[in-house]
């Protein structure tokens, strides 16, 4: 049996997304997930995501991975080598589709019980060695809801994500070198390129505003820092 990729569901730097399924005519099931492809000779940030995701297997509000290969579809790929990373297949998007969908109407409630999940999954990310460096709603996948109409967030997009070792923290030195979206960034990763874990909970909390307001934070603090300097 082998997995099929039916359509596209979003695209990154690294190559596309596809929804993909398997189907077992002996036992009469089907299995979906995501994938995530890029040409072979492009596919070292996906290499790295799967190995950061193979670190965090087990934590409840991270997307899981299942497995990685190398196929070389006639018809998707060209024939040309493609690299595929396999993710759990999250039914409801990403948190930037359902802040859209919801228009700034998320109930305090739904917002508490997502806000708690992210720390949850930035508690099992830091615990285990790395900053994601780049929370935002569209790096928020979305699952089933349950009785009350809440749904199961998951953290995914690991490819900026830094090991914080023994340091506890990563310079660059300069400014506008931050890792992540510009407009989840701390001002410390603006002015001086400095991340350590504080970083995710800065994006966290542009995120939970984002969720309550319905539009993004930090958009017009730039636009008028920039008129400030003409
Ligand atoms: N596991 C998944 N289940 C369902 N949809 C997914 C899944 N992973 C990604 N997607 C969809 O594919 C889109 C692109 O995914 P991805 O997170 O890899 O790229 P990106 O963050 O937009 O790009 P980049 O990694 O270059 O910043 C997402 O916005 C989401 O809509």
């Amino acid at each position: 049996m082998e997995w099929k990729k039916l359509f596209v569901l979003g695209a990154g730097s690294y190559g596309k997304v596809y929804y993909t399924v398997k189907i077992d005519s002996f036992l009469l099931c089907a299995s979906a997930a995501a994938v995530k492809c890029a040409d072979l000779p492009r596919s070292i940030s996906l290499h790295r995501e799967a190995h950061i995701l193979e670190s965090l297997r087990g934590c409840p509000n991270v997307v899981q991975y299942f497995r990685v290969d190398v196929s070389r579809d006639v018809s998707i790929e060209n024939n040309i080598p493609t690299y595929n990373l396999f993710l759990e297949y999250a039914c409801g998007g990403s948190l930037h589709d359902l802040i859209n969908l919801k228009r700034g109407k998320v109930s305090e409630l739904e917002i508490g019980f997502y806000a708690y999940q992210l720390l949850k999954g930035i508690q099992d990310v830091h615990k285990r060695g790395w900053v994601h460096c780049d929370i935002k709603p569209a790096n928020v996948l979305v699952f089933d809801a349950n009785e009350l109409g809440m749904h199961k967030l998951k953290l995914a997009d690991f490819g900026l994500s830094l090991r914080i070792g023994v340091s506890l923290s990563y310079i660059t030195g300069t400014p506008l070198s931050n890792r992540g979206t510009l407009l989840y960034a701390p001002p410390e990763s603006l002015i001086c390129g400095f991340h350590a874990k504080a970083y995710d909970i800065w994006s966290l909390g542009c995120t939970v505003e984002e969720m309550m307001t319905g539009t993004r934070v930090w958009i017009y603090q730039i636009c008028i820092g920039r008129l400030r300097l003409n």
